[in-house]
């Protein structure tokens, strides 16, 4: 059993793209298990002890219709004492006034059932309106844009995955 559990919804790719990066740059599947939301029980969660949430926005500020479907089930898991990090991918151009804001709905509702955020991270390099993601001045968790800045991706990947070894202890 690794140590890290990946939780993601994605529906035209991008976001498991990412996990797939995620995931070998802590180790490979060792260290992080993907699941894809789609096809997670409750029960799944329990095995971890650190978490990461991965969720695009949609239809102008909405969950990915995955989580939206799982999103009621979130209230069935107990999140006290994990580590939670949150990441997603939007469109900052095209969608200015709720850039990122799935990661915000679910990293609050995370947090009211116990669950601690780890991997905030800054809103420099950015250019945006409105962000539902973006609390006391950063993001909760990392901010990918592959539509306007698909050539920063990797990078903001590697620095925050070195952020989490630390935050996770892993
Ligand atoms: C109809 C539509 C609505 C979108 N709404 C938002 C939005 O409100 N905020 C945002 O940041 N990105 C928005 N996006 C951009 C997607 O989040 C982005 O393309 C994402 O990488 C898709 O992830 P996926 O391929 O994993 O599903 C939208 C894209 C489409 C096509």
């Amino acid at each position: 059993m690794s140590k890290i559990g990946l939780f993601f919804g994605s529906t035209t790719g991008k976001t498991e793209l990412v996990t797939e990066i995620i995931q070998k740059e802590f180790g490979g599947d060792d260290v992080v298990t993907l699941h894809n939301i789609m096809d997670a029980d409750e029960d799944d969660f329990a095995d971890y002890q650190y978490l990461i949430i991965g969720c695009p926005t949609w239809n102008i500020g909405e969950l990915q219709s995955d989580w939206e479907g799982f999103f009621p089930q979130l209230d069935n898991i107990d999140f006290k004492g994990k580590k939670v990090a949150y990441f997603g991918t939007g469109d900052q151009i095209g969608y200015a006034d709720n850039f990122q804001d799935a990661m915000g709905i679910l990293e609050e509702k995370i947090t009211e059932l116990g669950g601690t955020t780890v991997g905030y991270w800054p809103t420099d390099g950015y250019d945006f309106n409105e962000s539902k993601a973006v609390k006391n001045g950063k993001f909760v968790g990392l901010a990918l844009d592959d539509d306007n800045q698909s050539d920063l991706t990797d990078e903001r990947i590697k620095a925050w995955v070195a952020q989490l070894k630390k935050e996770f202890g892993v």
